[in-house]
């Protein structure tokens, strides 16, 4: 909670002006029920009109005085809280971009959204209402205190008794308070879950008519939400009528007393309406406190969920600086490369060694889950080589500046991501200042030119939700692109033809054999790297041959078994 409220402390001058504001209200509301005993006691009870007039006036000066500070403090506790959630959705993002395998395996997509989101609104709340009447409620009640002992100590000593019981009435509901919510916001990330698979999949959730039992998943979902709500509800709601009946029973108390008191002479009408005042407002405090109680529980819930994104460690190497920085040739080697992700025991990869000189063509082959990506994924620092060592021009990785390194080499992942905006624009991706003639090289070398003019709008037509919509091998020739405009010494492609044809795939690879740069590609199928200088066989995390396609094809028994099922399945 201490570093949601730094982060409100970034807007001090705010703040303290706020929290100035939030004084004069309660020195007011203090100064009230004072006022009124001298109005009923001197004034009224004495038939002294003037008297009573000119405290009036000051009652209702004082008044206005306090409701203008309330609407100013409102003003400035919205800047405070809406610039602290705003620095903080900053943060978070910043930190997710360092996240690595492990932290997204530990947060879902649609956590960090609701975190990113919800939470943060949650914490707005809670600061908003924190500068608004959080610090008023208690020192009103201490205020309130001190005033009613300066009225009358025995009748203000019943105040003073009942006050341990409400508070540790209100201690016992915070903590409950803070378990509900923390349930809510799960329940919220697990319908946030459904409801994004829902969308990403609703094809397929056609295709294989599970409309009703999606439904119903979300229905389940729905109604356990619907259930932790209402619990934390109800306990909010059961907070407030037991602290009004506690404080009337106060004010039954104080009444009883107060009688006793006026009848032998030691207490005025106006000190014991004063005290009775005191004691109904400090029961309002009192119900303000249990709404306060269910946003700071809320709150508390949420700013332990923002913080354990704030604090999990994220990727080291994203920041570090201060590493070699050159033009690489694009030499790769691998030596004894070992890596294991950190949720499972096996290697992914074990032992990896091999070398490419600079604008070679590796081809790397392999069943799925051998480890292709996992090997390609360590080139640009995207993991770290649990043992051995990863070269780019016989200098370990270790050694280069991160991002000078990965400015120069481009990776075509194999889950291909588009972003809204246009197809230029999802070009220039790769290279912010690319300019039009660079695109449309990128885009010709990609193959994919010709497609992109015949679009409504050519390079300037829009994709995504309210655009149009490429098939897989569009998007693939598009990513190719966007990793061609950068002109990269390695380029790195994960699977990325898999949807082509097999002409435009041999056109593709014909204008990227002609590049200045090393090439390592990931393939299922032997045609896509029949022209490679080198092709891994990959099996379980293990190169089991390497060579170009002739001389695996002479010696190596598993390739040509490959080989011959795949021209079989072509031939069918
Ligand atoms: N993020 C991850 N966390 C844990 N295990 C992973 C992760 N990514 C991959 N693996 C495991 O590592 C092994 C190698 O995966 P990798 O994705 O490198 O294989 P691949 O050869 O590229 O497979 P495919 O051809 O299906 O893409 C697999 O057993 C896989 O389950």
């Amino acid at each position: 909670m201490r570093r949601m409220f730094a982060y409100a402390y970034h807007y001090k001058i705010s703040m303290y002006i706020g929290l100035f504001l939030m004084v004069v209200e309660l020195v007011v509301e203090l100064i009230q029920p004072l006022l009124m005993a001298r109005i009923i006691d001197d004034g009224i009870l004495q038939e002294d009109f003037i008297t009573v007039a000119i405290w009036g006036g000051v009652l209702v000066g004082i008044s206005l005085v306090a409701f203008a500070a309330g609407i100013i403090n409102s003003y400035f506790a919205a800047n405070v809280s809406q610039g602290a959630g705003y620095d903080m959705r900053n943060d978070m993002f910043r930190k997710v971009q360092e996240f690595t395998s492990k932290n997204f395996q530990r947060f879902s997509t649609p956590t960090l959204i609701t975190r990113m989101t919800n939470d943060v609104t949650q914490i707005q709340n809670l600061i908003f209402m924190f500068m608004r009447i959080a610090l008023r409620a208690p020192l009103f009640i201490i205020g309130g205190l001190v005033m009613a002992f300066t009225v009358h100590k025995e009748l203000a000593m019943i105040l003073l008794l009942s006050l341990p019981m409400m508070l540790l009435f209100l201690f016992w509901i915070l903590t409950k308070g803070v378990t509900f919510f923390r349930r809510v916001q799960e329940k919220l990330d697990n319908l946030n879950t459904i409801i994004r698979e829902n969308l990403a999949g609703i094809r397929l959730i056609k295709g294989f008519n599970r409309g009703d039992y999606e439904e119903r998943r979300f229905k389940n979902a729905n109604t356990s939400l619907l259930n932790d709500n209402k619990k934390a509800l109800w306990l909010m709601e059961l907070a407030m009528p037991m602290v009004m009946l506690g404080m009337n029973l106060v004010i039954l108390v104080i009444l009883w007393f107060g009688a006793i008191q006026l009848n032998l002479g030691t207490a005025q009408a106006g000190e014991v309406v004063a005290i009775i005042n005191y004691a109904t407002r400090m029961m309002f405090t009192f119900s303000v406190f249990t709404f306060l109680i269910m946003v700071f529980s809320r709150g508390k819930a949420s700013a332990n969920r923002i913080n354990e994104i704030i604090e999990a460690e994220g990727d080291q190497t994203h920041e570090q600086t201060g590493g070699i920085v050159k033009e690489i040739e694009g030499a790769i080697g691998f030596e004894a490369v070992t890596y294991t992700y950190p949720s499972i025991k096996l290697p992914a990869i074990e032992k990896i060694n091999f070398h490419a000189k600079a604008g070679e063509t590796v081809g790397i082959l392999g069943e799925t889950g051998s480890g292709k990506s996992t090997l390609l994924h360590l080139i640009p620092r995207l993991q770290e080589a649990t043992s051995g060592k990863v070269l780019i021009d016989g200098i370990s990785i270790d050694e280069y500046d991160v991002k000078a390194l990965r400015k120069q080499i481009s990776l075509v992942p194999q889950e291909i991501h588009l972003f809204s905006g246009s197809v230029k624009e999802n070009i220039q991706w790769g290279k912010d200042d690319a300019t039009m003639e660079e695109v449309i090289t990128a885009a010709k070398d990609a193959q994919i030119h010709d497609f992109i003019t015949t679009l409504p709008n050519s390079y300037e037509t829009k994709l995504g939700q309210k655009g149009v919509t490429f098939s897989g091998g569009q998007k693939q020739r598009l990513s190719i692109a966007r990793a061609l405009v950068r002109d990269p010494k390695i380029l790195l492609l994960d699977d990325s033809t898999s949807a082509l044809d097999a002409h435009t795939e041999a056109r593709l690879l014909a204008t990227l054999r002609k590049k200045a740069c090393t090439v390592v590609i990931v393939a299922q199928k032997i045609s896509s790297l029949k022209a490679a200088d080198k092709i891994l066989l990959m099996h379980q995390g293990h190169i089991l041959a390497a060579g170009d396609h002739a001389a695996l094809l002479k010696n190596d028994t598993y390739y040509q078994q490959v080989y011959q099922s795949q021209q079989e399945t072509e031939a069918i």
